[in-house]
């Protein structure tokens, strides 16, 4: 493949980089809401757009499915970095990583009092070394989706996961209690592509970088 390949995942990821691809000169020239396609050819030959889960955005690029790809930097930290190497961090989709808990549990006494706590997440890894920091014993309890409804049901008693307007919470009566760290998507490039595509990949990259710049203070 001499062209470049560009991993993205539908929704909100896609969406939001459509715009820095625009300002770089490139338009996908099919809707991912409209076709079934997984390869969206751009207006420039040499570059194409495949549509992954966007769990899998890393996995493509490390194993060189795709050259480069936008990430969350939950799901990148989730991953691990093997592979990959990061230039920019995109400004886009940013949320917040949190644990929440329902409105009526004590989370600040149930902390000192050193109990043990059953915290549910998709983000086992970051949850993990955060409580670890903190010195909090946590059972964690991994899931995929819906985290909100783990401590209403009493799966757990807290979750750890994104918060960006907070209605979702709000919504299921809980409550941010701590927050763990700022998110935002990232860009992320196959090393090996990096020095076989050096010139069309930099140009690429330099486009993106500053297509970005700005959004990472606004
Ligand atoms: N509410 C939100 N506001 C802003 N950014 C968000 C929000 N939720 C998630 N994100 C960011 O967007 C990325 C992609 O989220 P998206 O919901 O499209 O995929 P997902 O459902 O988490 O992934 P998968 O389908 O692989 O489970 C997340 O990894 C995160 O970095
Ligand atoms: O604070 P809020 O603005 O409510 O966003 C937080 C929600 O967004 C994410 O979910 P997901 O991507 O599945 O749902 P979404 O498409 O509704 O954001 C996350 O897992 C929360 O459930």
């Amino acid at each position: 493949m001499t062209g470049i390949t560009l991993a993205l995942s539908k929704g909100r990821i896609f969406d939001e980089t459509l715009p820095l691809l625009a300002q770089a000169g490139v338009r996908v020239l099919e809707d991912p809401d409209t076709s079934r396609k997984l390869i969206l050819a751009t207006n420039q030959p040499d570059v194409r757009v495949v549509l992954v889960r966007a769990t899998d955005v890393p996995t493509y690029v490390q194993y060189g499915g795709a050259d480069l790809g936008v990430t969350g930097l939950d799901t990148l930290l989730e991953h691990g970095n093997q592979g990959l190497y990061q230039p920019l961090d995109l400004a886009i989709a940013r949320c917040r990583m949190s644990v929440a808990v329902r409105a009526d549990f004590d989370y600040a006494s149930a902390v000192r009092q050193g109990s043990r706590l059953r915290v549910a997440t998709k983000y086992v890894g970051i949850a993990r070394e955060f409580f670890a920091a903190k010195g909090v014993h946590v059972d964690l309890i991994k899931l995929y989706g819906s985290m909100e409804l783990a401590p209403l049901t009493g799966l757990a008693d807290a979750i750890v996961d994104l918060v960006s307007t907070g209605s979702t919470l709000k919504a299921n009566d809980l409550v941010e209690v701590e927050r763990i760290m700022d998110i935002s998507s990232r860009l992320v490039v196959n090393q090996a592509a990096l020095k076989l595509k050096q010139a069309p990949m930099r140009r690429l990259i330099d486009a993106f970088a500053q297509a970005s710049c700005g959004k990472a203070s606004a």
